[in-house]
């Protein structure tokens, strides 16, 4: 009887052994449900090997085989092979990671029928003209209407889309006759800059290559991508596209969405439902599907015909998964762009460092736009120097004076502080209490809008005390800032503005996001206080004005990419300001108003940042002049935490080439996190093959280490956060 080797959500790397009766090569890549200990697993057929590993009259057989859908392809199983070899997880982990979990369950996929163009129909049309009651069903024609026509899938992604099927039963919209045009609405003229970059990328487009797009804030470099999109849509060809939270990006999903009607276009992101998510993956996976746009876990979507992939943002670190296999989505795009030989565009405003010494070493091409698209410059950034100023509720009279003068021009403002609640604890003055979370080394948040004091870290909540604990004084104060205090301050300071936060509180579904977006975009809200969710790519024309608050906080942090971040973040959200046709200003309240950082930020001098921090990087010997790799464990109690990584430091003394360097294991910073104490240790390499090399030997010794129960351990290659 056939032999099925099975990759299986286990955490050893382990495959396991099955027969199943009418199994052949071409179930490789199936899914399937096997029995497991006393129940029941799913997990992917790998192999069909000619003797088992084990006693073949003792292996169990298959309970079921996905057929409904084609297996994924031979290309797709390296990739996650190569994502397990590299991040050093279980096959099976990858597995349960990279596929929707309905396909992988082996449920059957239903709706895989092609996803039909809709418009409005004549009866839809007349609907339209009619004043009527508000509706779902009307927001939705109304929305298809004014982007006509659209594939059912994205309509359905839309706030209202789950009114698709009523407007189809009310006959409001039908189905358009496809043959549609591939790229619909009128192109604006590139730019000479533009056109050169869609030059030099598309002239690369038979084979393998990887480019750094480093265009400044507002250069445009989405229509860079759309343009090199519409090449190898036109040559047959899918195009995976990825963006670093799709939940933030809804205005870029429209516009591939307007600007691509007559392709279909897949999104694939975590927030999806269940049957959305297998669906999107096996219309890639079946060659359906042109464009994919998506989250970190589209880079593992199966394309037969891919031609192009796009990162955008391609510094933010929501491309690296910070929990199971912690895989970066961005390299393992560039990977799969070579295994495939296929383009690869990472576009930022600001590189990370990594892609940055790849563009300047050669073994990335680098193309820069060096000027806004619309506007005539960037904006003016200036420093704030506070160490002498008096401040009101954190706010400088200079960014209170030209925050009037916006509101007095009709022009937006924003507030940007990396902080969101009322403030981030609350103490006693007579005996020195202070909120901290009962679960981790944290303080309690103070939450104002729905008087909570909340934990940012376990999620955990409790009522503001009106007394305090500890003593019973009655004047128990909130210490520091959010953004719920500069917003209620600014609505103080200016009665007749309509103040609008913008944090994960106030946009905590997608749908409330997209509310924030429209009114902020529709023009009705003239001062917005904003976490980083404002930093990324946004484009409102009347956004002239930046203020940045609190930001000297990061400059002293103690992780050596705490710079690089924050240079990001400040060129990002000062890259808000003055996109269109009016001037842009960026205004930084500091007391190191001399600080190399802010120095650069002011002359829009992302190459001379990255240069210094390259430079102090190298003299430190940290990334991207080495390779690490973080091992951490957890346990109710620190010393059993620690006691795991001395021994783990132990072996690795053992085991460990001249060249890699093992430190001391050391508490986590935030070192007690529900409820659990945390400690790290840290490897470092000059050079990936022998860190690799290493990490193999290391954790194959670990995983037959006796452990206590309660200790969990895993490994971080190439971490974020040390
Ligand atoms: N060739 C062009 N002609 C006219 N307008 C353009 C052109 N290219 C881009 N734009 C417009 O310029 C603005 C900025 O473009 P876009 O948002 O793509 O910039 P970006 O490079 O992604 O910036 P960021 O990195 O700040 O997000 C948008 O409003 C876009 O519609
Ligand atoms: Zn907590």
């Amino acid at each position: 009887m056939p032999i099925v080797r099975i990759a299986l959500p286990v955490p050893i790397p382990q495959l396991f052994d099955y027969t199943a009766e009418d199994a052949s090569h071409e179930d490789i890549g199936r899914c399937v449900r096997v029995p497991f200990g006393g129940g029941e697993k799913s997990g992917l057929i790998v192999d069909l090997p000619v003797d088992a590993d084990v006693d073949a009259t003792r292996l169990k057989a298959v309970r079921h085989i996905q057929r409904e859908v084609s297996p994924l392809p031979a290309d797709w199983l390296e990739l996650a092979a190569f994502t397990a070899r590299y991040y050093h997880a279980a096959l099976g982990e990858v597995v349960a990671l990279a596929l929707p979990p309905g396909l992988r369950r082996a449920d059957a996929v239903r709706d895989l029928a092609a996803d039909p163009l809709l418009a409005p129909s004549a009866a839809g049309a007349a609907v339209l003209a009619a004043p009527r009651r508000a509706s779902r069903a009307l927001r939705l024609l109304q929305h298809l209407a004014a982007q006509a026509p659209q594939r059912r899938s994205a309509l359905r992604a839309h706030a209202d889309g789950e009114a698709v099927g009523e407007l189809l039963r009310k006959g409001w919209a039908e189905v358009v006759r496809e043959g549609a045009p591939l790229v619909s609405g009128t192109l604006p003229i590139l730019t000479a800059e533009q056109h050169a970059a869609v030059d030099a990328i598309a002239a690369t487009a038979t084979g393998y290559a990887a480019w750094l797009l480093h265009g400044v804030t507002g250069s445009g470099k989405t229509e860079v991508y759309l343009r090199l999109a519409a090449n190898a849509l036109a040559a047959g060809r899918q195009v995976l596209m990825l963006v670093p939270e799709i939940a933030l990006t809804p205005q870029l999903e429209a516009r591939v969405a307007a600007r691509f009607a007559g392709a279909e276009i897949v999104a694939l992101h975590s927030g999806l439902a269940e049957g959305a998510r297998s669906r999107g993956f096996v219309r890639a996976l079946e060659g359906h599907a042109d464009i994919v746009l998506g989250t970190r876990l589209a880079v593992f979507a199966p394309l037969p015909r891919l031609g192009l992939i796009l990162i955008d943002e391609e510094h933010d670190a929501s491309y690296k998964q910070q929990e199971g296999v912690r895989y970066s989505a961005r390299d393992l795009a560039v990977w799969r762009a070579r295994q495939r030989a296929v383009t690869v565009v990472l576009g930022s405003a600001t590189p990370s460092l990594e892609s940055w010494q790849h563009a300047r070493s050669g073994r990335y091409r680098y193309q820069v736009l060096s000027q806004r698209a619309l506007a005539s410059a960037l904006p003016e950034v200036r420093c704030i120097d506070t160490r002498r100023l008096k401040l009101d509720e954190g706010l400088s009279a200079a960014l209170q004076s030209a925050i009037a003068a916006r509101l007095e021009a009709g022009e937006q403002s924003l507030v940007f502080l990396n902080r969101r609640g009322y403030a981030p604890v609350l103490s006693c003055p007579a005996c020195g209490w202070v909120s901290t979370c009962p679960h981790c080394s944290a303080n309690l948040v103070v939450h104002l809008a729905d008087r909570r004091l909340r934990c940012h870290h376990c999620g955990c909540d409790g009522p503001i005390p009106r007394t305090c604990p500890s003593c019973g004084n009655h004047d128990i104060q909130p210490f520091g800032r959010g953004t719920q205090r500069i917003e209620a301050r600014l609505a103080e300071l200016f009665p007749r503005a309509r103040v609008l936060r913008v944090d994960r509180d106030s946009a905590r579904t997608r749908a409330q996001w997209e509310a924030l977006l429209a009114t902020i975009a529709a023009g009705e809200a003239d001062i917005l206080v904003g976490t980083q969710m404002m930093a990324k790519g946004h484009d409102f024309p009347r956004l002239t004005l930046v203020g940045v608050v609190g930001a000297d906080a990061s400059l002293h942090a103690a992780d050596f990419r705490a710079p690089e971040r924050l240079f990001q973040q400040l060129m990002q959200v000062g890259g808000r300001a003055g996109r269109a046709h009016l001037a842009g200003e960026v205004l930084i309240q500091t007391e190191y108003p001399e600080h190399p950082l802010y120095r650069c930020l002011a002359t829009h001098d992302f190459d001379a940042f990255a240069a210094m921090a390259l430079d102090e990087r190298r003299s430190a010997g940290f990334p991207p002049h080495t390779f690490q790799a973080m091992l951490r464990a957890d346990a109710p109690l620190l010393q059993d935490a620690v006691a795991f990584l001395r021994e783990a430091a132990a072996v690795a003394a053992g085991l460990a080439p001249a060249q890699v360097h093992i430190y001391d294991p050391v508490p986590m910073r935030l070192t007690r996190l529900s409820r659990r104490e945390r400690a790290q240790l840290l490897v470092e390499a000059a050079e990936r093959g022998a860190l690799q090399s290493f990490l193999g030997a290391w954790l194959g010794a670990l995983r037959g280490l006796r452990t206590p129960r309660t200790l969990r351990w895993n490994v971080d290659v190439d971490p974020l956060e040390v």
